[in-house]
């Protein structure tokens, strides 16, 4: 799959005159083998006449005007390399046509270097009309004037300081590789997902905080030590905060514990919170984010699969208490996520596999094409070896994970808070969390989450929704990957007492998730207590 969901430009590349969008431009175009397009070189050929004398005969407003035109119809049309001119961001239709096409997956690449040498680099040419007169005092104030719309656009920033045009080029390139799936709502981020996207923290983190509190599991140390270093070779002074692994970690015990620390460091309202681990550590990291001073700012960087496609995006946080799943939390947004897929390479195969669980449900509740992919690869998924995946198992991976975290954005975009759509999400987690719960945690998430879909289908079933094979094909893509669909624990009466604690629940009346088609899930208010019953007998032993 490409790297975008939309259609047009491969990257469009912004930034100030001579911070060397065009070289670079043409330098990936030629590596990648794409066509090239600098919207001033378009402009002059569209009017056969140069930058400078339309400048002239026309004035600045007019000028861009025909520019607005110019990029909006190269948005549309073009594939390749789009280069902008230093001002077309500046000017509202333009700004607005860039964030619409950011916002359906492209990629903005903001090139930034040392203003001085910056300035060197654009008076080596002519074709620069607002350079003229005090043209340096004039560079620095359109710099101050555009760096923070540059910023604001950009989903991604390359420095381009001291390096030949190759070495801006090659780092363009890396981050083409990358996959960003972006967040919409109150406060927007984005999810990188890729080799090396960690890479990304400082630019996340920015200046502001002093402190950064790390938290992750044992488990994760070799990437929580060098995460660390990182850290603090960018001038951080790191909290390392190593919590119990697992559910163990999600406790109030453990976050208090935290709290004490956080106050014992003196952190303040503009230090920060970098979650490194499972989905577990992600969901506290961002309770102690949400509530230290009632709010600051936390990265997520997930190491497992699942927290990678799941736990790690969209803003639920939170731990749980002896009653109950995730009983306490808060919806609180991270400023970005960073799935680094280099971190998979330490993740237990079977651990893998149980994230497959909520990408499998992904597929069943919006994009079914993650069905297909699934499908195509179950013999390679079932046998994975994270210590060694192969380039396409790589992408296949990677792929999934992006329509994964996309199901999972468009959700979260749309209802944060989770008053209705959102809790699609929650396909077969009224069932999951309960077996979580009565197997003390040994059922780790994912696994639970495929027995409660299969629960679900069931229970579509049985009231007439979907067809037997439909329900069959529940079992038989979750056993392809190497899932369990069935469970012979606890009984009857303490799965309902559990599912009335379900976030989902309101007074007595239950609610489940159900499909009444693949890729189309229902609210399902209240179904007889026989039904849920026979469904709940039907995933016992088989
Ligand atoms: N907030 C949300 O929206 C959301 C969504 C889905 C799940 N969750 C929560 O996420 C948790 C499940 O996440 P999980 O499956 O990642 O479980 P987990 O966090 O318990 O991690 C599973 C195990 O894998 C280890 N691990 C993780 N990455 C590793 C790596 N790269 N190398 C070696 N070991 C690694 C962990 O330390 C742990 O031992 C549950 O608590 C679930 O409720 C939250
Ligand atoms: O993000 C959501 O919303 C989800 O429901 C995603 C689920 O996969 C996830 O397990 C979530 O933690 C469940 O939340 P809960 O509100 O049911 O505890």
């Amino acid at each position: 799959m490409e790297r975008r969901h939309g259609d047009g430009p491969r990257v469009v590349i912004i930034g100030m005159p001579g911070a060397g969008k065009t070289r670079i431009g043409k330098e990936i175009s030629s590596m990648l083998k794409l066509s090239f397009i600098d919207s001033d070189v378009a402009i002059e050929r569209q009017e056969g006449a140069s930058i400078p004398s339309i400048f002239q005969d026309l004035g600045e407003d007019a000028f861009r005007d025909i520019e607005s035109d110019v990029v909006i119809q190269a948005l549309h049309d073009h594939d390749g390399v789009l280069s902008l001119g230093g001002g077309a961001p500046i000017f509202r239709r333009t700004r607005k046509a860039l964030e619409r096409y950011r916002d359906n997956g492209g990629l903005i690449a903001y090139l930034d270097a040392d203003p001085e040498e910056m300035i060197e680099r654009a008076f080596r040419s002519r074709n620069r009309p607002l350079l003229e007169g005090d043209a340096r005092s004039k560079w620095l104030r359109l710099y101050d004037e555009r760096r923070p719309v540059f910023e604001q656009l950009a989903n991604i920033v390359i420095s381009t300081h001291r390096a030949a045009p190759s070495v801006g080029a090659h780092k363009l390139i890396n981050a083409m590789k990358e996959r960003i799936v972006h967040v919409s709502g109150a406060d927007p981020y984005d999810v990188r997902i890729g080799d090396g996207v960690f890479e990304h923290l400082r630019q996340l983190l920015g200046s502001s905080p002093v402190r950064v509190a790390l938290i992750h599991t044992m488990p994760v140390q070799r990437h929580s030590d060098a995460a660390r270093a990182q850290l603090r070779s960018w001038g951080y002074e790191v909290l390392d905060i190593s919590i119990p692994d697992a559910e163990a970690g999600k406790t109030v015990q453990v976050a208090s514990g935290i709290w004490k620390r956080l106050a014992d460091e003196g952190f303040t309202r503009s230090d920060a919170v970098v979650g490194l681990g499972g989905g577990a550590a992600t969901d506290v990291a961002g309770f102690i984010a949400a509530t230290w001073m009632r709010g600051i700012a936390y990265v997520n960087c997930p190491t497992s699969l699942l927290a990678m496609v799941d736990a790690s995006t969209g803003g639920k946080t939170g731990v749980n208490i002896p009653e109950g799943k995730n009983l306490v939390g808060s919806f609180y947004t991270p400023q970005g996520v960073l799935a680094d897929t280099r971190f998979l390479s330490t993740l237990p195969n079977d651990i893998f596999i149980e994230g497959l669980g909520e990408v499998v449900k992904s597929g069943f509740i919006m994009d079914t094409r993650i069905l297909d992919i699934v499908q195509e690869n179950s013999q390679a998924l079932h046998d994975i070896d994270c210590a060694h995946i192969s380039p396409e198992m790589h992408d296949v991976i990677a792929e999934l994970i992006e329509r994964t975290v996309s199901v999972k954005s468009k959700h979260v975009s749309a209802d944060l808070k989770e008053s209705g759509m959102r809790e699609f999400l929650n396909y077969g987690h009224t069932l999951g969390h309960a077996i979580e719960q009565i197997e003390h945690f040994r059922w780790r998430h994912g696994q639970a989450v495929a027995v409660g879909m299969v629960f679900a289908a069931e229970l579509a079933n049985i009231l007439g929704y979907i067809d037997d094979e439909t329900v069959e094909f529940h079992r038989s893509i979750l056993s392809s990957v190497g899932l369990k669909t069935s469970w012979n624990g606890g009984d009857f009466a303490s799965v309902l007492a559990l599912m009335h604690k379900d976030k989902k629940a309101r007074g007595n009346t239950l609610r489940f998730i159900v499909l009444d088609r693949i890729g189309h899930p229902i609210h399902l208010d209240n179904p007889p207590e026989s039904a849920v019953r026979e469904a709940f007998d039907r995933i016992r032993n088989n």
